[in-house]
């Protein structure tokens, strides 16, 4: 059974084609930089031992566009791996917020396709685009299920104490204020992979998901028991372009001392705060390039970024009761060595000692990089949030 799996994130569009049960696409590829420039194209075609990459540089200003230029290559040229829409028999979601409603892999029907739309303004930076690639793939593939996975769903499992905000409970029962988090599919998959790595079930684990958005959830024997992003993807760490955890007296104030209205609040917090607003570029890349040019507001960016996340280590040691294991995974998380290095020094007093030179190891395989003796394994694992969504899918449709 074919799946296509497209995971639009806010600055990326990832995707993988696999011919279920097996775990090794038939190919995978990813849009990068959208909407910034030096977008590009990477695309990977799997043949037995062979592989074909094709990459294209140019100008994508949005995830439609970049999903209709993938489609593209999926369908047409000398190495084209679908023949026909048929071929395809469910295309996974990867949607960002779904609310208290989905706790599992779900079939999109117009009734889901509107609950999606009304939690747009929850989550603008991805449901919007979610939305539009639901809308280019059933347009594509006419008679394939479409499916959704959420990124909330893993986080369903929070205690009330950790998903309920300290105001009225009105606002729950009402407005549905509480905290959801994302990137569950994500936390998850990585999770699971320390859990077997472990060998341990019953364990302590700290995912800390490092992309353009960021997020930490400390998860207990398999289940997720706190995250930082909150009632939208907005608060905890410091991301690309948002700023993570800031004191709600700011928006006051510059809504009454500034003249701010809530596009221009919304504007400045989703997008031109986190690495941008500090150092100068949403891309991690980039700001080492400007470290390297020591350049001060990318060290301050830097240094931010990795205070917060450590921040977080330490409230969810008390949280869980203890650490086995911590886990770097997404773009910065797997290919930033440094800033794992940032996050884990001085953290003795928590068992917590990395090994320097098997940091700068990782080569995109589950790795330990932890001193021999350190109580807590710091992991690397390379997400995969694709295969995660099309095993959901193939459960789904074999019941
Ligand atoms: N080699 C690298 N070194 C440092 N950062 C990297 C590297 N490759 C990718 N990144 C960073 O990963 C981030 C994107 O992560 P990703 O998980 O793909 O994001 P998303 O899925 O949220 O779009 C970008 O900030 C990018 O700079
Ligand atoms: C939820 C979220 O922040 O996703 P991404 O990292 O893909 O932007
Ligand atoms: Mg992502």
């Amino acid at each position: 059974m074919n799946i296509l799996v497209i995971n639009s994130g806010s600055s990326s569009l990832k995707y993988q084609l696999f011919k279920m049960p097996s775990k090794s696409p038939v190919c995978s590829g990813l849009a990068e930089r959208i909407g910034i420039d030096g977008s590009f194209i990477k695309h990977t075609v799997y043949n037995k031992e062979d592989k074909h990459i094709i990459e294209q540089t140019s100008f994508i200003s949005n995830h439609g566009e970049g999903l209709k230029q993938i489609l593209k290559l999926l369908t047409q040229g000398e190495f084209a791996v679908i023949t026909s829409p048929e071929d395809v028999a469910a295309v996974g979601h990867r949607v960002v917020h779904g609310g208290e409603n989905f706790s599992g892999a779900t079939i999109i029907t117009d009734d889901v396709k509107q609950q999606i739309k009304k939690l747009f303004s929850l989550a603008p930076l991805h449901n919007p685009i979610n939305y539009k690639c639901i809308e280019v793939a059933e347009e594509t593939f006419p008679g394939a299920k479409q499916i959704a996975v959420f990124d909330t769903a893993f986080h369903q499992s929070l205690p009330e104490e950790a998903y309920r905000y300290a105001i009225p409970e009105w606002y729950y029962k009402e407005h549905g204020i509480r905290v959801y988090g994302f990137h569950g599919t994500s936390h998850k998959y990585v999770s699971e992979q320390a859990i077997t790595y472990l060998k341990k079930q019953e364990s302590k684990i700290i995912s800390i998901h490092l992309g353009n958005g960021c997020s930490i959830s400390a998860i207990k024997n398999g289940k997720c028991i706190d995250t930082s992003m909150g009632f939208g993807p907005l608060s905890g760490l410091m991301m690309g372009t948002r700023s993570g955890d800031i004191d709600p007296s700011v928006v006051f104030h510059l809504m009454e001392h500034a003249g701010y209205t809530l596009d221009q609040l919304s504007t400045l917090l989703n997008k031109q705060s986190g690495l941008l607003g500090v150092g100068g570029s949403s891309d991690m890349r980039d700001i080492r390039k400007l470290l390297g040019e020591d350049d001060d507001a990318a060290k301050l960016a830097l240094d931010l970024y990795a205070y917060r996340i450590k921040k977080f280590i330490g409230t969810y040691a008390a949280v869980l009761n203890g650490i086995d294991a911590i886990i770097f995974t997404a773009g910065v998380g797997e290919n930033d060595s440094a800033m794992r290095q940032a996050v884990c020094k001085n953290l003795n007093y928590l068992g917590i000692s990395m090994d320097d030179d098997k940091n700068l190891k990782y080569k995109g395989e589950i790795l330990a990089v932890n001193e021999l003796d350190s109580q807590v394994k710091i992991l690397v694992i390379p997400t995969n949030e694709e295969y995660e969504i099309s095993s959901q899918c193939f459960e789904l449709l074999k019941v």
